[in-house]
């Protein structure tokens, strides 16, 4: 049983002032019109399904049933000081009614959708309906539950807090606010042409003159927004009655003398995204577009509309895509913002024209309405589109509010709330009052949406006093420009009129603002600049980078291009070999020669494995080699050259012999032909002295490789005497005069063959120099040879040790040092050692007598080992022991005949050594003849011979010569 409610206490309030929601304790809540129990049947189905324009307009049906507005209750009697009734009532008249003439201002229009079923069962409608049913007269005092929204006249509403909402003090008592000012209050019972005619035709009306204009759905959700914008079959709603309006309009416009004009539809949404939002287009598949910085949204389909019916599919089929779900307080809530445009251009005279000249433009927006989460029920990406939803209506709201709060005191700059969301950037024309925008709010009149509705109604009653003073009409671009640069100089204009400062003053106050931006301008463009350096210097370092790798990447392809080359010219000499057999394939094989030579003769150094009985044999092999290579290369023979090359086949080491023997060959011959012009005594032995250069290159080769520890023993000798490497003291055959005088022509060419053919110019050079140095130290070693005497004789060694006398040589052994020296001093130091070279040629002459004795030194003079070495370093260390007993080890092995002969046989070796090296392998041959002969005759050849070499070695020597000269 419900208690009655009790009578209503008066609320004091404040008396409302002008455009501001009073609470008022006056009207009671006027009771909501009955539907009929068919509308309430159709209102629960379309809740059900929340269908497009198409599908509503199937099953559309009123959804209120058309019932006048009831009058206002009678206002309880307020004994004490309740304001009269008819002051609200005047109230709301003044507020709602302007002026004729005066400045418009915003339309606010108030719908209030009719209450949903279980309120209407709440409600005393079923009374109401009994009544009607029994014929009964309706109650007097409608019950006023479930209902705390009525409208109290044309423009004023009565929101009245329901008792539940009361706290207990003032329970029982009627608490009304009135909101008034509306353009229209739209009475539950309003029908879809009702809203149109009042809400929308004067837009129409105004867009079909060439202004733009907005339309703006505002409410909670289930209010009714969408239904109102779109509405259903039977009842359509804005956007529909207005593409039937413009149609109309224009076949009615075809027909009179105004110029033809066209439509275009465009339809997007903007709905949450994450975090963000998104702009979808409705009407074609494209995907997502773009808001630029103008307000116009890149990639939007526009499609040009011709009637009603071809519009109004178009629409249906774009609301299709919009997106909607279903929550607690709406089945089908919208969780986008969606906007329709209608744009009117006028065609140009030419009908084919296909740019028409840009017209007004016709802005339907339809909110998301704000939702609170206990009445939706949200959760997860709901409930962040709820957050979406209720900021973009508050950005909104805050536009609007910045808009009237700037329109109120022209100082206060118009805040940029608008760059808060995109609908707010797209509608910024509107929200800065330069365009003429339109609300309707839609509310519901149930107790329980009292929090929705009185909030969005106290939200949005200021909206009504914003002003538009200068509309800007056009839709171009330049057109808003102009109209900013208008509303600037307006509001200048103001404030000029409000300050009347002074011109100066002006100037001085805009120049001191402007230098207080000057600093802030300079920080930005410095930072802007460093970012810019920075991100230069990075790119530099990174080009810099680049550069390098492909420096490094062209040098390895220069490197590969020239071991390519050298393929190539290596190939080349083969092919030309296949061509021209013998030629080329003495060059190839001189160059082949060489390089095995050269590992040959490193292995030899390295391992010291080579015999000197093998090298001995190969000398002789090579030496007949270049016999017969001198004679085929003047011919030719392909048989010969074959011939050449099995014998090559057979033995590397005389490949490289005869390779390098060529080159000897023929830098011997050219240095000997200048020889003969100049000394023809020497002509006779030619064969045997390149027979021998063979021998003594063999020697040198070895003796090089040998040199630098040589010298590093004698500077490293620790008495501080004149010390010698063992291997050139104790091996004889290695201190040859004939070293001196043949080396200078054949030295560098066999040596550099042998020991740096395959090396750069440069180092070639170097070798050349090395080589005649290493020729330079034979020098020294042979000069050494009277200091051999010594060493036979240890107390002659030691006065040699302490002694500087004449017999010296002067050249003292001081490593490279000594071999940079003049020719001409080698020459005269040469003619200071004559009478020694003398005496050993008178010794080999005469004093020979074991002619077997000469080969083994020979032999071992050919091919210094390691192991003569290492014996030549044991006989070093023996030195402190005396000369005599090394040599007498050296010559263990020797057979000795007599033991007269022991005194003449330490000169022996050394002078046989001399003249073997001077005049060649025959030497043996002749010793061999001589012995059988006796030996008096041939001595005095050998000794013509002697003098002939001591001459040639008295001769200047033929400076180097390069061999790449
Ligand atoms: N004036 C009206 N007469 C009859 N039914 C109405 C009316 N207004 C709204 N409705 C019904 O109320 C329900 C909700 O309406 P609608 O979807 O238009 O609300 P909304 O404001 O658009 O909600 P949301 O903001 O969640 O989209 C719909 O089923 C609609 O048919």
């Amino acid at each position: 049983m419900a208690s009655p409610p009790p009578p209503p206490t008066t609320v004091r309030r404040n008396p409302p002032r002008r455009g501001r929601p009073a609470l008022t304790p006056g009207p009671t809540p006027a009771p909501a019109p009955a539907p009929t129990p068919a509308t309430a049947t159709t209102t629960l189905r379309s809740r059900r399904r929340k269908a497009p324009v198409i599908s509503r307009l199937l099953d559309a049906e009123p959804a209120v049933a058309a019932s006048p507005l009831p009058p206002p209750p009678p206002t309880p009697a307020d004994v004490a000081v309740s304001p009269p009734p008819a002051a609200a009532t005047a109230l709301t008249s003044s507020t709602s009614s302007q002026p004729a003439g005066a400045e418009e201002r915003l339309k606010v229009y108030l719908r209030i959708r009719p209450l949903p079923a279980p309120e209407r069962e709440r409600g005393g409608r079923p009374a109401a309906a009994r009544a009607k049913a029994k014929e009964l007269p309706p109650p007097k005092k409608p019950p006023p539950t479930g209902v705390c929204l009525v409208a109290t006249g044309p423009g004023s509403v009565a929101l009245t807090v329901p008792q539940a909402k009361l706290v207990d003090h003032r329970r029982g008592r009627t608490a009304t606010e009135v909101f008034d000012g509306f353009s229209a209050v739209l009475p539950p019972d309003s029908t879809q042409n009702d809203i149109f005619t009042q809400v929308m035709n004067p837009l129409v009306d105004e867009f079909l003159g060439g202004k733009s204009g907005l339309l703006v759905a505002m409410g909670p959700t289930g209010s009714g927004k969408t239904h109102t914008v779109f509405g259903t079959a039977r009842n359509p709603g804005l956007v529909p009655q207005t593409l039937q309006k413009i149609f109309t309009a224009a076949d009615e416009s075809e027909g009179g003398n105004q110029s033809p004009r066209s439509f275009y539809l465009s339809v997007f949404e903007i709905l949450c995204e994450g975090k963000g939002e998104r702009i979808l287009d409705l009407l074609s598949d494209a995907a997502e577009l773009v808001l630029q910085q103008s307000g116009t949204i890149k990639g939007l389909k526009e499609v040009a509309i011709s009637n009603v019916m071809d519009a109004e599919s178009l629409l249906s089929r774009g609301m299709l895509k919009r997106s909607t779900a279903a929550t607690d307080a709406n089945m089908e809530s919208s969780r986008s913002q969606c906007i329709i445009i209608i744009r009117a251009a006028h065609k140009n005279i030419d009908q084919q024209s296909e740019h028409p000249i840009s017209g007004p433009v016709l802005t339907i927006a339809d909110l998301a309405g704000a939702e609170r989460k206990k009445n939706t029920g949200n959760k997860g990406s709901r409930l962040l589109e709820s957050n979406f939803i209720n900021n973009t209506s508050m950005v909104f709201g805050l536009c609007l509010r910045a808009l009237l709060d700037h329109q109120k005191n022209q100082k206060k700059t118009l805040e940029k709330h608008f760059k808060n969301s995109m609908l707010t950037k797209y509608l910024k024309d509107y929200l800065e009052g330069r365009k003429k925008m339109t609300l309707i709010l839609n509310v519901k009149p149930g107790e329980d949406d009292y929090a929705d509705t009185s909030y969005l109604l106290r939200q949005a009653s200021p909206y009504m006093k914003i002003r538009y003073t200068s509309l800007d009409e056009s839709s171009d671009l330049v057109s808003q420009k102009r109209t900013n640069v208008s509303l600037v100089c307006q509001e200048n204009k103001k404030k000029r009129k409000v300050n009347k400062p002074e011109p100066e003053v002006l100037t001085q106050a805009h120049l001191n603002s402007e230098l207080q931006r000057v600093p802030r301008s300079e920080q930005i463009m410095k930072n802007l600049f460093n970012a810019l350096w920075t991100v230069s210097k990075q790119k530099l370092s990174e080009s810099e980078v680049a550069v390098k790798r492909m420096q490094e990447l062209l040098r390895d392809k220069d490197i590969e291009n020239i071991e390519l080359k050298k393929e190539l010219d290596y190939l080349k000499a083969r092919c030309s070999h296949e061509k021209f057999p013998i030629a080329e394939d003495t060059h190839v094989k001189e160059s082949n020669a060489a390089s095995i030579a050269q590992s040959s003769v490193s292995q030899s150094n390295q391992t010291d494995m080579v015999s000197s009985d093998a090298a001995l044999e190969n000398f002789h092999l090579s030496t007949e080699l270049v016999q017969k290579i001198s004679e085929e290369s003047t011919y030719s023979d392909p048989e010969m050259s074959s011939a050449y090359c099995d014998m090559t086949e057979k033995s590397v080491d005389c490949d490289t012999s005869v390779a390098n023997l060529i080159d000897e060959q023929e830098l011997s011959s050219r240095y000997l032909k200048k020889e003969e012009s100049c000394t023809p005594d020497v002509t006779e032995p030619k064969c045997d002295l390149k027979k021998e250069n063979t021998e003594i290159m063999g020697q040198v080769g070895n003796k090089e490789s040998d040199g630098s520890e040589s010298r590093s023993e004698q500077t490293s000798a620790p008495d501080g005497g004149v010390t010698h490497a063992p291997s050139h003291l104790d091996d004889p055959s290695e201190l040859s005069f004939t070293e001196l005088h043949i080396v200078p022509c054949n030295l560098s060419a066999q040596f550099t063959d042998i020991q740096v053919s395959e090396k750069a110019p440069t180092e070639q050079s170097e070798e050349e120099e090395l080589s005649s140095n290493t020729e330079v130290e034979s020098i020294h070693h042979d000069v050494d040879i009277k200091e051999m005497k010594h060493h036979d004789y240890p107390s002659s060694s030691q006065e040699a040790n302490s002694d500087t006398g004449d017999n010296r040589p002067s050249i003292e052994l001081q490593g490279m040092g000594a071999a940079q020296q003049n020719p001409d001093e080698l020459v005269h130091e040469l003619g200071r050692c004559e009478p020694m070279l003398k005496e050993a040629a008178a010794e080999h002459a005469h004093g020979r007598q074991v002619p077997d004795e000469g080969l083994p030194q020979t032999k071992a003079s050919i091919a210094p080992t390691k192991d003569c070495q290492a014996e030549g370093t044991a006989d070093d260390k023996k030195e402190n022991l005396g000369m005599e007993e090394a040599n007498e080890d050296l010559c263990a092995s020797k057979p000795r005949e007599n033991t007269k002969k022991t005194t003449r046989r330490r000169l022996r070796p050394r002078s046989d050594m001399t003249l073997k090296e001077f005049t060649g392998l025959d030497i043996d041959a002749m010793d061999s003849k001589r012995a059988a002969d006796g030996g008096g005759a041939q001595s005095a050849t050998v000794a013509g011979r002697s003098d002939a070499l001591i001459r040639l070695l008295r001769a200047k020597p033929q400076p180097m010569r390069p061999r790449w000269g």
